[in-house]
């Protein structure tokens, strides 16, 4: 066991609200913070700090909890900049393209899918980020879902299967229903701790009502936890739906009725708002500020996939959700940290207390609200405490 004591932090975001200024950040200043071995072991001011094997001096900057960054589609092959070129000159986003990519992707390797997801992951730890949930998707068939799902999975344990992405062109929609509840299910489930459906009204590429309810239905029987991906092109099923499954969250809520705020205010669903999808498909911000008004829980995250939105930036979501959504800096903040750990279900991510998983991320900045003000200046990035076995060379990329 190795402990390190991090202090001169000038302001420490704990996610703590017994702590600090006793918001639901927790501030602290002049603080410190212990780990041993990968786990937080004291919190507190630097003054009381106990004594541990070595001290990193953070010389005035902020801390906060790493980044859960709780929805990204990483495992991919090819480029759609293309599309993004098309869109911003008016062309809608239909989720058409998804098949373009589905056929880059399985003609590529497994090292060098392997290397682009490395490439990805590490971009995202250089930003701050120390949790990730990555989909499948662009496999689309048995091998190639669960192919998907191994390469995910020595990344990250939050792994989602998403067979149910787009039907494949030219597959009978009942046919391909049948598959991914079937056959797919069964090869993906091994390697998946969630499954995902997207969910839109019928007429879209995705999968309606009925069809989205029997891919959950079978995610429940095969033990996995419950995402969706709804109400991303219109107002539609996906929301209610999940909501009614008590899934752990709802992505995208671009296109939200009064029904829908309303099952989800108090509901077991958080509402993940993915802001750069907005940005690159040139669609309306959903309303942040009410829904938080409403009693929502939200997280924030990318969505980093190569059609509606290739940023693995977190502190660049965060900027657009304080910017176009109506969210403080601090609601900001909370969302893409505890707000991503509460979508995952996770209490060990996403907050500094003890016992929580040690992943800090150090801002070159006094205070967190730079992360905003500071758009689109690389300010975040994951404190790397050198501990001995780093995951490189364990064959992984980073502890995210
Ligand atoms: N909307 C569905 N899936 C992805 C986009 C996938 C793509 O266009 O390649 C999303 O979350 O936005
Ligand atoms: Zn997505």
């Amino acid at each position: 066991m190795t402990s390190v004591q991090v202090d001169g932090i000038a302001e420490l975001v704990t996610n703590d609200p017994s702590r600090g200024d006793e918001t639901a950040l927790g501030v602290l200043t002049d603080a410190a913070v212990v780990i041993d071995d990968d786990r937080i072991a004291w919190v507190g001011p630097s003054a009381s700090a106990p004594a541990a094997d070595r001290r990193m001096d953070v010389r005035g900057r902020a801390v906060i909890p790493s980044f859960v960054d709780s929805h990204s589609h990483l495992v991919f092959a090819g480029d759609r900049a293309d599309e993004f070129t098309a869109r911003m000159a008016g062309t809608p986003y239909d989720g058409g393209g998804i098949q373009r990519t589905v056929q880059a992707t399985r003609v590529a390797t497994d090292k060098e899918l392997r290397a682009l997801l490395a490439t990805r992951v590490d971009e995202m730890h250089a930003q701050g980020t120390g949790t990730v949930e990555i989909k499948s998707g662009y496999g689309l068939t048995v091998e190639d879902e669960a192919r998907l799902l191994r390469l995910a999975g020595e990344v990250t344990d939050e792994t989602t299967f998403l067979g149910a992405h787009i039907v494949p062109p030219g597959v009978d929609v009942d046919a391909y229903v049948a598959l991914v509840t079937g056959p797919m299910l069964a090869a993906c489930a091994p390697h998946a701790r969630w499954i995902d459906v997207f969910c839109e009204p019928a007429s879209s590429h995705a999968f309606d009502g009925d069809q989205a309810r029997e891919v959950l239905e079978a995610g429940v029987a095969a033990g996995l936890g419950l995402r969706v991906h709804g109400n991303q092109l219109a107002t539609g099923p996906g929301v209610r739906l999940a909501v009614e499954f008590a899934a752990a969250s709802v992505d995208h809520c671009t296109y939200l009725s009064r029904a829908d705020v309303n099952a989800l205010a108090g509901s077991a669903t958080v509402a993940t708002l993915l802001p750069g999808v907005e940005f690159a498909t040139r669609s309306p911000y959903p309303d942040g500020r009410a829904l938080l008004d409403a009693g929502v829980r939200l997280a924030l995250a990318t969505d980093c996939n190569p059609g509606t939105c290739y940023t693995s930036s977190m502190p660049f979501v965060l900027a657009l959700a304080v910017r176009e959504m109506g969210l403080t800096p601090a609601e900001a903040l909370w969302a893409a940290t505890a707000g991503g750990a509460a979508a995952l279900r996770r209490d060990d991510v996403g907050r500094l207390t003890v016992g929580a998983a040690g992943h800090l991320t150090v801002l070159d900045a006094p205070t967190y609200q730079h992360l905003a003000y500071r758009a689109g200046v690389p300010i975040a990035r994951c404190l790397d405490l050198g501990w001995p076995a780093r995951p490189a060379e364990a064959g992984r990329t980073s502890p995210i």
